[in-house]
């Protein structure tokens, strides 16, 4: 079977999407952290993919993930990576000291792209939590100051958080594609 191009210069995204996806495709990460423009999530993701399939010329998969703060009209969102580099995830906490709201949605997109010429396909997953003070090993991101239902994302077991992330809900709707019309013979060939 051929393997699936994941483009990302994120390490610890494709320990998940390996883990998440269970060999189900054989998924070969390519280490490049590629330019991403400003706007919508979606159409972030798209570019992101589009430049992937020029580089890669071939099938390519890419994800941008955001953190939406609800009490700052769902800012940082795309821009989570700039925001958590020059704060840290204890500057990012302070920034809601002022709001009684602290609810949040990790929303991962996922971009997948048959070769230069074709058109992404967006695959896009949700996690609603709130923003709390870090607890938690520091491993992955903003992990530590993400609570779900009593637990922040760093605490949570791996196997826990990959059966209900926003990654996992995203590459449901992914794998549901994968299975209608031989798209995963299409993209990895034969057994
Ligand atoms: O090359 P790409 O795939 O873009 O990798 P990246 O690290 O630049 O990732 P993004 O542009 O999507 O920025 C998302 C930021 O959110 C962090 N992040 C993404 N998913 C996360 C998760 O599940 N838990 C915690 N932090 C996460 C990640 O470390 C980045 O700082
Ligand atoms: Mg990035």
């Amino acid at each position: 079977m051929r393997a699936l191009k994941f483009v990302t210069g994120n390490p610890n995204k494709v320990i998940e999407v390996n883990a998440i996806l269970g060999g189900l495709i054989p998924v070969e990460p390519v280490a490049l952290d590629l330019p991403e423009i400003q706007g919508s999530l979606e159409e972030i993701a798209s570019d992101k993919c589009r430049r992937a399939a020029r580089i890669i010329n071939g099938p390519v998969i890419v994800e941008d993930s955001a953190l939406e703060f609800h009490a700052m009209n769902r800012l940082p969102g795309p821009y989570i990576k700039y925001f958590l580099e020059s704060l840290g995830n204890d500057g990012l906490n302070k920034l809601l000291h002022s709001h009684d709201d602290k609810s949040a949605d990790a929303v991962c997109t996922f971009a997948f792209s048959a070769g230069p010429e074709a058109e992404p396909l967006l695959f896009q997953g949700r996690l609603e939590g709130k923003i709390v003070p870090a607890r938690g090993p520091p491993v992955f991101g903003w992990e530590p100051i993400f609570e779900h239902k009593g637990e922040t994302l760093a605490e949570m077991a791996h196997d826990k958080k990959n059966k209900l992330s926003h990654r996992y809900q995203a590459l449901v709707k992914f794998q549901e594609w994968l299975a209608r019309d031989n798209n995963r013979l299409l993209i990895c060939g034969q057994e």
